[in-house]
């Protein structure tokens, strides 16, 4: 493996080349901060040297601070791991370093890589070179002056919107905004940025230092309005993180005391923040992302994916044009097989509508979104099916259908074509049961609306060969999701996962809970919607269609609750018809509506489980275990029978998939810091009370009882328990 260093090269010109080199991304690791300022010191004191020039090897300026150091702190608790760099290396020794010093930035200025180019007298970067201050994605806030430096070069509100957003932003639009002094390509990077350097040491251009300047602040009145208006929309979009607000004091304290102040406080707030609780669940998330990507005997053994050009996908639904969107989006061609010409127009239509929010929501340009479309044919036969590489039948959860379009299409595509069904619930094995192609099989199970969540569960079987896996979790990165591999059973890992999830909260109403309670205490730990009002938007035959598949498949722990049905023979669609749990009416907030009552009352005197025929009585966090807690359960089952690669796989689905608080961490995550014993004995308390739905699983018991991590591998908890 390369090693990480900076060296220093000065030429004939008097420009010291300061080059930043650890591989991937030119991560700052505290050995680079070691080198930068032993070169700077160097380079200050040379008297050849009359500018510097910074930049990064193998085209990347840098990604930031190294977050593995985050990760160790959040283990050990030492913050005093964490170097000076924001006054030693970034404002005494580059920003008023005595010779000028200009970034020369390719591929991307991240997080500290920014900050240390906003030290810098000016700015050159190649095109396309992504710069951005992500750092409240990690749970921090910049840490190494960029609250401070941020404004001043492109103004509050732009400083203020990339920051709270963690967005990053092309070379070309940090040019319009000041960020970049001038974007030349690639091959002039390093020669434009020395002529910038000796141009300012030769006093040809001005020598700008950023935390002095006040031109883009604007006054005192309009920052302080801005600032207003940025923490009113971070209460509503991140209310359990203390990052966005705590970024924003930390911005006004420098608008109103000065920069130097303003470095003082920032330094204090990011290391207090290092050690919150939100940091470490979202660095846990950030590594657990990259590690979903890392699958033994398919992503370690050699094999290069395939390029992948053509993917037919069959059935436009909801979940097909999804499918079809998301794809197109991403420059793959696309051919859609529907039974009839209308509905091929429906699909159509419904792919422009997909297209159309996206523009809208200022996430697609016009030319992209005609483009894409360009992509896009829809078919009632086979016959383009002839060069495709991929297909996805998304059709109804009907076996007999979908095993003969297995077996259709293993005659019309060509023999390396991938064969994956969308399939959220029914078994693999018994979808290809009528084909030969058993290693070409594979699930490839999208989240609605596809087109939207970032999750892709590729569900293998263990005849699925490792070349198909990798094609799909390539194809899946492509269109910008975040692909986890997973084994065939009942629900796969997200489903089954969660299917206690509505199931508790079902038994909770039946317990004697109110229903819009359950959902606030849900939507208050930070999951968007709570499980009723979810049930209204995804529609009550998904919620039917699930339930009965777990009945099924563990009719031991399912707990079978009549409301939907009641809800339907009340009229009830959800908000297909705008009326379920919640009245839904264009233009306003779903609103709680009082007339399902006599529903609920209903379905209590149907299940009669209150005990004494009165409603339980529990708070806040009770209710929140009492649905969280048999959640946690059935992932410690996922776990024991190995259905996910690793524990952090399931924090990965829980996030992405479920849309759980990624600042909790994950489903394991999370449980791992309640902590086993309190989960199990909860449980178990529960299960003497109201029934087998809240047993402890063996799995969880054994973790609990041990004192063992649920998230420690399966294999090395029966190695450790084989050392006991
Ligand atoms: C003091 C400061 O204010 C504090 C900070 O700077 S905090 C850090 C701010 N920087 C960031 O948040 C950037 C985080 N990184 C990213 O967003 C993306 O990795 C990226 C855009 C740089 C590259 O994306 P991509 O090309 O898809 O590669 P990706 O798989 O994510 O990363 C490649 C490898 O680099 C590692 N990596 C990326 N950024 C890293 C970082 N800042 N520190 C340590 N490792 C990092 C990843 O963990 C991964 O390692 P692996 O191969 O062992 O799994």
């Amino acid at each position: 493996m390369a090693r990480a260093e900076v060296t220093l090269e000065v030429g004939d010109d008097g420009i010291a080349i300061i080059s930043i080199s650890n591989p991937p991304v030119n991560a700052l690791a505290l050995s680079i901060f070691v080198g930068l300022q032993r070169k700077f010191d160097e380079a200050a004191r040379r008297n050849d040297v009359k500018a510097i020039v910074l930049t990064g090897k193998g085209g990347k300026f840098s990604g930031g601070f190294d977050i593995n150091v985050f990760e160790k702190i959040h283990k050990n608790g030492n913050i005093s791991a964490l170097p000076n760099t924001s006054f030693d290396l970034i404002l005494n020794t580059i920003e008023e370093s005595e010779k000028p010093i200009v970034a020369a930035i390719e591929g991307l200025a991240l997080g500290g890589g920014l900050e240390i180019a906003l030290g810098c007298h000016a700015r050159i970067a190649a095109p396309g070179a992504q710069l951005g201050l992500p750092e409240l994605s990690l749970g921090i806030i910049p840490g190494g002056g960029g609250t401070q430096r941020f404004p001043r070069v492109i103004g509050v509100s732009k400083a203020v919107e990339l920051m709270l957003s963690s967005k990053s932003i092309p070379s070309e639009e940090g040019k319009k905004l000041g960020l970049i002094d001038s974007v030349v390509f690639s091959k002039e990077l390093l020669k434009e940025s020395r002529t910038w350097a000796l141009d300012i040491a030769e006093k040809r251009r001005p020598w700008i230092r950023s935390l002095h300047r006040m031109d883009r602040i604007g006054s005192l009145s309009e920052a302080r309005e801005i600032l207003k208006v940025a923490r009113e929309q971070a209460k509503k979009t991140a209310p359990n993180m203390p990052q966005h607000q705590a970024c924003l004091d930390v911005i006004e304290h420098g608008i109103v005391h000065g920069g130097y102040s303003g470095l003082l406080k920032e330094d204090k707030v990011f290391k207090d923040l290092v050690l919150s609780d939100t940091s470490k669940g979202l660095v846990h998330v950030f590594f657990a992302q990259r590690a979903a990507s890392k699958v033994p005997n398919v992503t370690d053994i050699g094999l290069k994916p395939r390029h992948i050009k053509k993917v037919a996908i069959i059935g436009g639904g909801l979940m097909g044009s999804g499918i079809a969107t998301a794809l197109l989006l991403s420059n793959i061609s696309v051919v859609i097989k529907e039974v009839n010409s209308e509905y091929v127009l429906k699909a159509r239509k419904m792919i422009e509508a997909n297209i159309q929010g996206l523009i809208t929501k200022g996430k697609l340009t016009q030319d992209k979104a005609e483009k894409a479309l360009t992509l896009l044919k829809g078919v009632l036969d086979y016959t383009e099916f002839k060069d495709v590489d991929v297909v996805i039948e998304a059709v109804i959860e009907n076996i007999t259908l979908k095993q003969t379009i297995f077996s259709e299409i293993e005659k019309v595509c060509p023999s390396h074509c991938i064969l994956a069904s969308n399939t959220s619930t029914l078994d693999l094995h018994v979808v290809g049961e009528k084909t030969r192609s058993q290693g070409r099989i594979v699930g490839a199970h999208f989240f609605s609306p596809a087109h939207v969540m970032p999750l892709l569960e590729i569900v293998r079987t263990e005849k699925t060969s490792p070349q198909v896996i990798l094609d799909l979790m390539t194809v899946g990165k492509i269109i910008k999701k975040i692909p986890i591999v997973v084994g065939n059973c009942p629900g796969f890992a997200v489903n089954r996962t969660f299917f206690p999830y509505a199931q508790g909260a079902h038994l909770l109403v039946n317990l004697g809970v109110d229903v819009f309670r359950i959902d606030r205490v849900i939507s208050n730990f930070g999951l968007p919607l709570g499980p009723f009002q979810l049930q209204d938007v995804t529609g009550y035959g998904v919620a039917i269609a699930t339930s009965k598949v777990f009945a099924n498949a563990f009719p031991d722990r399912t707990f079978k609750s009549p409301i939907i049905e009641l809800l339907l023979k009340s009229g009830r669609n959800g908000k297909n018809n705008g009326k379920g749990y919640y009245i839904y009416e264009k233009g306003s907030r779903p609103k709680p509506d009082p007339k399902i009552l006599p529903v609920l009352e209903e379905s209590r005197q149907l299940t009669n489980i209150m005990p004494g025929g009165k409603p339980i009585s529990v708070t806040d966090q009770e209710i929140l275990e009492m649905i969280l807690f048999p959640v946690v359960n059935e992932a410690c089952r996922v776990l024991e029978e190995e259905v996910v690669v690793r524990a952090s796989d399931l924090d990965i689905a829980a996030v992405f998939g479920m849309s759980f608080p990624s600042y909790r961490g994950g489903i394991v995550y999370w449980a791992d810091a309640v902590g086993a014993k309190h989960i199990y004995s909860s449980l178990k308390k529960w299960s003497d009370k109201y029934g087998s739905f809240y047993k402890p699983s063996r799995f969880l018991e054994e973790r609990a009882t041990r004192g063992v991590l649920l998230s420690e591998p399966v294999s090395s908890s029966a190695a450790s328990r084989a050392r006991l």
